[in-house]
């Protein structure tokens, strides 16, 4: 695992959407794993004005989100569809035959979910996976104690989650209690995976995903046991990690000074 601490959310932002877009100019037919949630709204910010300055294309990219809440109509104002067309899609060259998520307003919900797995499979699985990351340790919406090899299916949200996410919806009562996630083994089968995190809130998560057991108590937690994960913290969010020293060793957030030059 791979730890980048940054001084700065714009800086850790700017990475994250640095290795998009790296991404993309080595393959520009790659297959990326998106997620919703604060976090992501920067990045994607990031990466429209990477766009609109020619920097990247999404053109021959196909894109699976993460999850979606059971309920919701793609056109609901509080479905991660409206998400990715606020945030992204609407502003970049995406094609949208090319975009997946779950549909949230499907009579069978559990047939929604072995639909998309597949269609991820078929897909040839994730090339590039962000993630955000839960307060309760949670990516996509697997909640603690989710199976370490479950695959897209139905959770049940905690009432954690349901709270942190009340800001998207009127009333916390309106925040379905049902998501179509993908599950941690469909994220594993990612080639590479990039997670963002930023904020004090973070601190102790963060922590107990790098530092803690490998365990479904924290799901996120198990990324330790996926072979290209980066994970990128802004300061704040690094500040209950225990090997810091070592990180900042291998990643300083200050960079060296250069040698003076001879005289
Ligand atoms: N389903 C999403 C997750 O994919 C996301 O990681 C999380 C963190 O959100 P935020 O970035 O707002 O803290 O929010 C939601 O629960």
């Amino acid at each position: 695992m791979k730890v980048l601490i940054h001084q700065t959310r714009d800086t850790a932002t700017a990475c994250v959407a640095d290795l998009v877009v790296g991404h993309l100019a080595r393959q520009p037919d790659a297959v990326l794993g998106l997620a919703t949630g604060g976090t992501m709204e920067a990045v994607y910010a990031a990466l429209i004005a990477r766009y609109q300055s020619g920097a990247v294309s999404f053109a021959g990219a196909h894109s699976f989100n993460l999850d979606e809440y059971v309920g919701l109509s793609p056109d609901h104002p509080c479905s991660y569809w409206a998400y990715m067309r606020e945030k992204l899609f609407g502003y970049v060259d995406m094609d949208p035959a090319r975009a997946h998520l779950p549909r949230g307003d499907v009579a069978d919900a559990e047939a929604e979910a072995e639909r998309y797995e597949a269609a991820i499979r078929a897909a040839g699985d994730i090339g590039l996976q962000l993630l955000g990351l839960g307060a309760n340790g949670h990516i996509g919406f697997n909640e603690p104690t989710s199976s370490l090899a479950s695959l897209t299916r139905i959770k049940t949200l905690t009432a954690s989650t349901r709270d942190a996410n009340a800001r998207y919806f009127d009333d916390v009562d309106d925040v379905p209690r049902l998501a179509i996630t993908m599950g941690i083994g469909t994220i594993l089968r990612a080639q590479e995976i990039v997670l963002l995190a930023f904020g004090a809130a973070k601190a102790d998560v963060v922590a107990r995903m790098i530092e803690g057991p490998v365990t479904a108590a924290c799901p996120a937690s198990v990324l330790q046991m996926h072979p290209k994960v980066t994970v990128v913290l802004d300061a704040d969010a690094a500040g209950a990690l225990a090997l810091r020293d070592y990180y900042e060793l291998v990643h300083p957030v200050v960079p060296a000074p250069s040698n003076p030059a001879p005289s």
